[in-house]
């Protein structure tokens, strides 16, 4: 879509994607990270730190996760926050790596980030998946202090559809907020990343599936 496009506009398009159309909400989720795989040079970059958070921003993240790890490349996963707190889709997407023996490490303090840094030190890219449209409120001192984390010590930095800490309507920055070289953003560019390319480095925006006529549908303008 080549329009600018506001958050409440996603989540009228999700519902109408789930509720009418009948595409389980994992199908949007997988397709989501598929579409961020497809922009990762998979053929040159050997190690990748994903940073997730509790949300389906955190969910589309551990998905990514998954995938990459099925391309052979060496993933170190961590989630900022609470397990108990997780959307009901971040959780199967969690579940899912835990099925896998998959190695997930869970902050829920800034003092413990030191791993984090050192994985973020190592690898060619972190990707991150903290927080998208659903980020609101200002940031307590664990993420502003992953966040800054994510900008000091990374390679290069992909943030999956809005770089974490801006209201991808407004363009605020909450607190502060990660300075990704890429930002693959769904169904449409957020309104918010206006002259804000300092945060978003090139925006990419990926369909996820869901086409321009189901879009105008779901905004009800045809
Ligand atoms: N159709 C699509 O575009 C699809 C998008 N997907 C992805 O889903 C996210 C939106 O997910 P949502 O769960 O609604 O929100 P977030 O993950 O961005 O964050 C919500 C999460 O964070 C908590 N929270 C909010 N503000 C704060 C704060 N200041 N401090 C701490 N915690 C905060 C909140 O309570 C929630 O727990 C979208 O961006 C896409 O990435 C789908 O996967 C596919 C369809
Ligand atoms: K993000």
């Amino acid at each position: 879509m080549k329009i600018e496009i506001l958050s409440a506009d996603i989540r009228k398009i999700d519902r109408y994607c789930v509720e009418v159309l009948g595409i389980p909400e994992m199908i949007l989720m997988e397709s989501a990270a598929l579409s961020v795989l497809k922009n990762i040079d998979t053929e040159n970059i050997t190690a990748i730190t994903i940073v997730c958070g509790t949300g389906n921003n955190g969910g589309d993240g551990l998905a990514l996760s998954r995938l990459l790890s099925a391309e052979g490349i060496e993933t170190e996963i961590y989630i900022i926050g609470r397990i108990e707190k997780m959307s009901p889709a971040c959780r199967k997407q969690y579940e899912i790596l835990k099925n896998m023996d998959m190695e997930i490490r869970v902050i829920e303090s800034p003092e413990d980030i030191g791993d984090l840094e050192i994985s973020m030190g190592k690898s060619q890219m972190t990707v991150d998946s903290i927080f998208g449209i659903g980020l609101k409120r200002e940031l307590n001192s664990l993420y502003s202090t992953v966040l800054d984390a994510i900008n000091d010590k990374s390679g290069e930095i992909v943030s999956i559809d809005v770089p974490s800490g801006m209201n991808s309507d407004t363009g605020r920055i909450l607190t502060n907020c990660v300075k990704a070289n890429m930002t693959v953003s769904f169904i449409g560019r957020k309104k918010g990343f206006a002259n804000m390319e300092e945060y978003t480095g090139k925006v990419i925006v990926e369909n996820i599936g869901v086409s321009d006529i189901t879009v105008k549908k779901a905004l009800g303008s045809i």
